[in-house]
């Protein structure tokens, strides 16, 4: 397996807090990591700062082998790191198939875009909705929605940001089967509070607390590490 991404000792201050402290990670190639820990662990500072949105105070951030560590947002995204948001915001007027045909970037190149708009929806399964206005989603589907925007970009690395807020338990797992099937396309980073039914899915995590990485490895032995189970999981946990 090659490596996609690769994050070295990164830390991110924001004036007196130390929001990110020395967090270190590597993600192969058609791998699904998990990123768990409680409120204010630091996993969305890492997520931006993997996506571009904040440079790290220090540390180093590759794509592909690449140092990206200084590099923006957009370009980040060009050179295909894709992502999704906590809370969608499709353009609710203009149709399923309008909202990819506004995330694939303009030249891309890539054969005929209506086509490729098409095979996306396929993919994440809303072909059936390609011609429905957006608003008129249920919020599992919108989520769904959400990753097309972001396959849109062909990302080598797809950064979904809590995709499972909000929905039942049965639209939870369906999203968490379809998840596991886009391994294919990309490899992907989920952060999510939902561990139990998310570790599942995943190959690897890595759980953080108060900035700092206190677990990873296999999803058995994050469900085995004692301090995962007394910081997050709970003394109880199975
Ligand atoms: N732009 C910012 N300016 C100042 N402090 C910030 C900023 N962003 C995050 N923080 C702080 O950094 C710490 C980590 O926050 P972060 O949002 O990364 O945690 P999180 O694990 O994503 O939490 P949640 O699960 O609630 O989203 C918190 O103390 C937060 O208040």
């Amino acid at each position: 397996m090659s490596g996609i991404l690769t994050v070295v000792d990164a830390h991110k201050r924001f004036g007196g807090i130390h929001a990110v402290r020395g967090v270190s990670l590597a993600l192969n190639s058609g791998e699904l990591l998990g990123l768990f820990g409680p409120n204010g662990a630091g996993k969305t500072t890492l997520f931006n700062m993997i996506a571009g949105l904040y440079p790290p105070t220090s540390g180093r951030i590759e794509l592909a082998s690449r140092d990206v560590t200084r590099e923006p947002a957009f370009r980040r995204a060009r050179a295909g790191i894709g992502r999704t948001f906590q809370v969608c915001r499709p353009f609710r007027g203009l149709t399923v198939a309008e909202n990819v045909l506004a995330a694939i970037p303009p030249g891309s190149g890539v054969g005929d875009d209506r086509a490729r708009a098409r095979e996306i929806l396929d993919a994440v399964g809303l072909l059936p909705k390609a011609e429905d206005a957006a608003g008129s989603l249920t919020l599992g589907m919108l989520k769904r929605l959400e990753v097309a925007r972001a396959l849109a970009l062909e990302p080598k690395l797809l950064l979904l940001d809590e995709p499972l807020a909000g929905l039942t338990a049965s639209e939870t797992s369906d999203l968490l089967g379809f998840i596991q099937g886009l391994k294919a396309r990309a490899s992907i980073i989920l952060v999510d509070h939902n561990v139990r039914q998310s570790l599942g899915v995943c190959d690897r995590a890595i759980v953080m607390d108060a900035g700092a990485v206190i677990a990873s490895g296999s999803p058995d032995t994050i469900r085995r590490d004692p301090g995962v189970r007394r910081a997050y999981l709970g003394e109880s946990a199975a």
